[in-house]
């Protein structure tokens, strides 16, 4: 596996792949590498010849008081992590590299209306820095395809948005959460967590497979049943942003719709927790 640090090196390294003519797959992360991370890198070795990931903590996406000073940064295992699962050109900038002052630039991707709810209400200015350097490393990288966890279901609706409205030529490509045993979604930030906080945070997931259980039984009852999730949630020590339903497309829930997705950010401490399950509204169970 190539290692490259600067934009240029980078697309030196990939000349050589284009011109012989290969699928080039790229999986952006931020580092500190977990299964979840390897399980894109792994269904993009499926789909494409030559595998590009690249590593950067985006200073333009965290809020003033969020945690881009101790987000953990684990370069030398991220490395062998990738090599192991096969990733061909690791692409790692550094700050200066992506910005000409290494944080602002005076041009700034916004994707409107998606943004303007969930994650995008809490943390504003979060999915334009996603945006923005999304869109640099898709200029810098020019893949066919490019992956993304569900787990991040906003940022992938975003990304989606953008890569349509801007004309980009990358297909987008959706992998779905990978969890522990216990339902936890893998997570950076789950590092955060203490040994207590990390006993009680499956309850995310579990909170998430009530509210679909319950409207596979009853739809009408949906209010409530997110309602009573959030209760618990809270009763078990976490402060919730929101927990709510949306259509697939992040539009109003609809019981008329074949599918739902139920969303949740919640704070164990001061980690930030997000999760989200997609599901069928009606099973042939509730339709019998
Ligand atoms: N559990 C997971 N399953 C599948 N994909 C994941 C999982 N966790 C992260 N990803 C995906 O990996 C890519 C890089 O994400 P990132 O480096 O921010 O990791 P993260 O674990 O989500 O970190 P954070 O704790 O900052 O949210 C994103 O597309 C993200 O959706
Ligand atoms: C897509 C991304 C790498 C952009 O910085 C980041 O938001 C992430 O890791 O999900
Ligand atoms: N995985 C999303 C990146 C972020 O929270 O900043």
């Amino acid at each position: 596996m190539k290692t490259e640090h600067t934009i240029h090196g980078v697309r030196a390294a990939l000349r050589s792949a284009k011109k012989n003519s290969q699928s080039v797959a790229f999986v952006p992360t931020m580092g500190n590498l977990h299964r979840g991370h390897i399980e894109l890198i792994l269904e993009a070795k499926r789909r494409a010849d030559f595998v590009v990931c690249s590593i950067f903590v985006n200073p333009t996406q965290f809020g003033a008081n969020e945690d881009f000073a101790t987000y953990p940064r684990t370069l030398e295992r991220d490395g062998s992590l990738l090599a192991d699962a096969g990733c061909d050109l690791v692409f790692i900038p550094d700050a200066t590299e992506m910005y000409h002052d290494g944080r602002q630039q005076l041009t700034q991707v916004h994707v409107d209306g998606i943004t303007e709810h969930l994650c995008g209400t809490s943390r504003p200015g979060h999915f334009s820095g996603v945006a923005t350097v999304v869109t640099k490393l898709l200029n810098i990288i020019t893949p066919d395809m490019a992956f993304f966890g569900e787990k991040d279901y906003q940022q992938l609706a975003v990304i989606r948005q953008m890569v349509q409205d801007l004309c980009l030529a990358t297909n987008i490509i959706g992998v779905p959460t990978i969890r522990d045993t216990d339902g936890l979604a893998l997570s950076s930030r789950n590092q955060y967590l203490t040994e207590s906080q990390r006993a009680v945070a499956p309850h995310v997931y579990e909170a998430l497979c009530r509210v679909r259980d319950g409207i596979q039984k009853d739809a009408s009852q949906a209010e409530e049943l997110c309602r009573a999730a959030h209760q618990s949630l809270e009763a078990s020590g976490f402060v919730v942003d929101y927990l709510c339903l949306q259509s697939r497309e992040l539009a109003a829930f609809d019981t008329q719709q074949s599918q739902a997705v139920v969303l949740v950010a919640a704070y164990l401490g001061k980690t930030r927790l997000i999760d989200n399950l997609v599901f069928d509204i009606r099973t042939t169970e509730s339709t019998r």
